[in-house]
């Protein structure tokens, strides 16, 4: 599946003016007019915040998320990340602009229904939304309504349930509310994903969680992809968008600011700093080390890949340094190299975290 934003703008304005827009876009299509996409500057709207009926939140927003694809997605607060999620579901319609779906506009509600539930929105904190009374009738909720079987329902059920690693003979019969948070996520996700979907939308999935949990969330996150579904995450952690995303987007005041490969993307960092974001804390080091004279070649570096990098460099310093070494174990000439500035001109090909890489490569397969 791919998803297309061409032009889109949209305005949180009051719901009368809302309804009377739809209204107005309902009749025009069942006229038959072709709606065009269309800039915000072309309809000669207020300027950007100066429209007294609502808040633009987004503002000429193109890009697409391609087939399978890991996409990230990065802004300071307010930039106008919930909303776009909520657009890429078809929750929230454009209101200048189009949403297309392989294609079909997403505002048609016969497109629409057809997708639903193809598209995945795991909102923050997902499971404050659990309701029901044992975790097997939580997750069977989404598939229900698809009008499925009994048997059906309850495959999915168990099949999602262990593609969060729970066990469904486990947990199952249980109250999600007996569950740690970690595990009520789980619930919440597999809920999610018993509806098959082909595209993942996560907005700040590993929020409020402990740092053990994070890494098992993010591990899992990848291994989803790694089945060829494709992953919107929306994330303030750089670290996390460096080391899993293929892409990144990144939003100033509703605005596309940068989008590219997180290569692309980082080595942009006093822009980013300008608009409230950072580069990863580890490709940070990586830079102070290079200046220290340490031979880190990659484009891009996590903690992982720091570590394997540092660490030969760091025990051969440190046998060095040991009383005795002779002087011909003199340490190694700084390797001067300058990616600190430009990074993306040291990019070599397959550079990336093993965890990153195996799910690139399988979700390709
Ligand atoms: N329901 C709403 N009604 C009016 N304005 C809204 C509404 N929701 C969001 N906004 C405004 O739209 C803009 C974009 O908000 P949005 O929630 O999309 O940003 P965000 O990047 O997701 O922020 P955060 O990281 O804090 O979640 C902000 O100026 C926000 O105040």
């Amino acid at each position: 599946m791919r998803i297309a934003f061409e032009g889109v703008s949209f305005s949180y304005v009051d719901p009368v003016h809302q309804e009377k827009r739809r209204k107005r876009a309902r009749r025009r299509r069942e006229a038959g007019v072709i709606e065009q996409p269309t800039s915000l500057a072309e309809h000669g709207r207020p300027a950007w915040g100066s429209d007294p009926e609502g808040t633009w939140a987004l503002c000429d927003v193109t890009f697409s998320l391609e087939p399978g694809e890991f996409l990230g997605l990065a802004g300071h607060t307010g930039s106008g990340k919930s909303t776009l999620v909520q657009l890429i579901n078809g929750l929230l319609r454009p209101t200048f602009g189009t949403v297309l779906v392989d294609g079909r506009d997403l505002a048609d509600g016969k497109v629409a229904a057809a997708v639903r539930g193809k598209i995945g929105l795991v909102f923050q904190y997902p499971e404050n939304q659990l309701f029901a009374p044992t975790v097997a009738e939580d997750v069977a909720f989404g598939p229900r309504n698809l009008g499925l079987s009994d048997d059906a329902v309850a495959t999915r059920v168990r099949e999602a349930l262990r593609s969060v690693h729970l066990d469904p003979d486990e947990v199952g019969e249980k109250s999600p509310f007996e569950l740690s948070g970690g595990q009520q996520r789980r619930v919440a996700f597999a809920g999610v994903l018993a509806m098959e979907p082909e595209v993942l939308v996560l907005d700040e999935p590993i929020a409020g969680l402990d740092p053990v949990a994070k890494e098992e969330f993010l591990q899992l996150i990848a291994e989803l992809h790694s089945r060829g579904i494709a992953i919107v995450m929306v994330s303030h952690n750089m670290d996390d968008l460096a080391r899993l995303a293929e892409r990144i987007v990144v939003l100033n005041n509703g605005r596309v600011f940068a989008l590219g490969t997180p290569v692309e993307v980082f080595a942009r960092g006093d822009e980013l700093r300008s608009v409230g974001l950072d580069v990863p804390q580890a490709q940070k080091l990586a830079c102070e080390l290079r200046e220290c004279g340490f031979d880190l070649p990659r484009a891009l570096y996590d903690t992982a890949t720091l570590a394997t990098d540092l660490a030969p460099q760091l025990s051969r310093r440190t046998k060095n340094a040991l009383p005795g070494a002779g002087a011909d174990a003199a340490l190694p000439a700084p390797a001067g190299h300058a990616a600190c500035a430009s990074p993306a001109a040291s990019a070599a090909p397959g550079d990336a975290t093993p965890l990153a890489a195996d799910s690139k490569e399988a979700g390709r397969a």
